[in-house]
């Protein structure tokens, strides 16, 4: 069948949307790989499907999938895509959307500088529901990789996330260590893994090595969680601008108890269709 679909991008995380409002299509595992396929498909680092959704009061459902074909939790940057999205394509006229996702519900709103804000609900710092081996929740925790003792933050914004303080991105060993770390069997479900260089109390630089993908341009999930480590750290304020390689994006976290506000941009590149 010939599947339309919409290139997106937030800050370089880049995303093919599938309607699956207007257009009926089961998407399997070998689907997804190859509309990700940057060589024999179209390219991207996720689909996202738009869906109707299955609880009462909520207006779609939203679902992602990596480009290895595993079905995640949350995308923040595809979050930010969608709202733009169900507008653009006037499946919704409202200003704030309320969406589920396999982590729960979440609401985008769009801002009159045609940014997306979206609540991303509260942080989970306890190890068993991030998932994560650990005796107790703690600032920071002793992990063993690569033949170094680290020193990491572990947080799940419905998905699971570890941060590493590095001196400097630029030269942090993203790919290696990122690989590494993604696998490593105290994180059962496998982790997104985010190197971040303090810069001040309110800025922050961060690459981010994504489960099922490699290193990406942006992580939004992964800056909320670089952010509310770096709080919990003492590190930073509740307001702080991320500097990934795509972009920048703004972050807000009143600490435990609050929800994580992502602001930012979220773009379209092309339309098509693809026989699949
Ligand atoms: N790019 C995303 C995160 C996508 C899912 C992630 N790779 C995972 O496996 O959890 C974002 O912007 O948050």
């Amino acid at each position: 069948m010939q599947l339309r679909f919409t290139k997106m991008h937030g800050l370089g995380n880049d995303f093919v949307v599938v309607d699956l409002i207007t257009q009926r299509f089961r998407l399997k595992p070998h689907h997804i790989r190859r509309l990700a396929d940057r060589h024999f498909g179209i390219g991207c680092d996720q689909v996202l499907t738009v869906e109707i959704p299955t609880q009462p009061d909520v207006d779609f459902r939203y679902r992602i999938y990596n480009a290895e074909g595993s079905e995640v939790e949350q995308c923040g940057n595809g979050a930010r895509c969608f709202a733009r999205f169900v507008r653009d394509k006037r499946l919704t006229g409202k200003q704030k959307i309320k969406v589920e996702t396999l982590a729960g519900i979440i609401e985008l709103e769009l801002t009159p500088n045609r940014h997306v804000r979206v609540d991303m609900g509260e942080p989970i710092l306890d190890p068993k529901r991030i998932p994560f081996t650990a005796d107790q929740q703690a600032q920071t925790y002793a992990l063993e990789a690569d033949g170094q003792q680290l020193q990491v933050g572990a947080v799940s914004m419905g998905n699971p996330h570890v941060v590493l303080n590095v001196e400097d991105t630029t030269s942090a060993p993203v790919d290696h260590l990122g690989a590494i770390l993604e696998s490593h069997p105290r994180f059962p479900q496998r982790v997104n893994v985010g190197f971040m260089q303090v810069l001040d109390r309110q800025h922050i630089r961060l690459r981010v090595f994504e489960r099922g993908v490699g290193e990406t341009l942006a992580c939004g999930t992964g800056a909320c969680a670089a952010v509310v480590a770096g709080i919990t750290q003492g590190k930073l304020d509740e307001t702080v601008s991320v500097k990934l390689p795509g972009g920048e994006l703004e972050i807000h976290w009143a600490g435990p108890g609050n929800a994580v506000i992502m602001t930012g941009p979220a773009a379209t590149v092309f339309e098509g269709q693809i026989q699949i």
